[in-house]
């Protein structure tokens, strides 16, 4: 899964991931996670998501990163939100008011771009994500991050289990391993069976990640 198959993705408009409402369970979870109106979140492999205004308008300044250029374009033209840009480092960077989107890759995320930030969402970012690099993702994420952090992360796991994706079958146990591994306590919240876009059967789960290395 490589930038050229993202690009591709969304100059083809084959965005069936992009929700056109704020998805439901960032609306019921978020305020369980002791996220505080004024603390900085990171949306991380962001594309157009309205989930951000959600958090926007929760008072929640806004860092998103994402590949596509178009992503980016997209989400300030199609909602309105007047703009500047300029370059940085590997990065383009959009800003909007409290919005700001880099545009670039993940994996040149320095912990410098991440000051400040205090909780992540984490919505169709890991399960986009092939297994091999999804190990390097959290690795990445966790090393970025400041030591005191929450994560809210949404998965989705087909049923009977496949290797097909994205989106990508990413079980409870994958979830724990790697998380755990990466310093974080893991907190299913909950979970619930749906219908894939394909009809198929899968579960989503809903969790509470949370490191505070400073209290150990
Ligand atoms: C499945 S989409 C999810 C987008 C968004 N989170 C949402 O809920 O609509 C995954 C997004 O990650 C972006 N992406 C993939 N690899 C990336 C990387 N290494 N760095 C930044 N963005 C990346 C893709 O361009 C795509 O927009």
């Amino acid at each position: 899964m490589n930038a050229a198959f993202w690009h591709e993705r969304w100059q083809n408009q084959q965005i069936g991931f992009h929700q056109q409402e704020i998805n439901a369970y960032l609306c019921e979870h978020w305020s369980e996670l002791g996220i505080v109106p004024g603390c900085r979140v990171f949306v991380p492999l962001c594309g157009k998501s309205l989930d951000m205004l959600w958090l926007a308008q929760a008072s929640h300044p806004i860092l998103g990163v994402e590949l596509s250029p178009k992503a980016v374009e997209d989400f300030f033209t199609e909602n309105a939100l007047p703009y500047r840009t300029e370059s940085q480092d590997e990065f383009s960077h959009w800003q909007s008011g409290s919005i700001e989107l880099l545009c670039g890759d993940f994996f040149n995320l320095t912990t410098a771009h991440l000051q400040q930030v205090e909780a992540v969402y984490d919505r169709a970012a890991l399960i986009a994500l092939p297994p091999d690099l999804r190990k390097k993702y959290v690795d990445h994420l966790a090393k970025i991050l400041p030591k005191k952090v929450h994560l809210l992360l949404i998965t989705l796991e087909r049923e009977p289990r496949d290797e097909q994706g994205p989106p990508f079958c990413v079980s409870h146990d994958e979830v724990q391993h790697l998380y755990t591994h990466a310093g974080f306590q893991v907190e299913l919240k909950a979970q619930w069976s749906i219908k894939t876009q394909r009809q198929l059967p899968a579960v989503e789960r809903i969790y509470h990640l949370y490191r505070d290395l400073d209290s150990r």
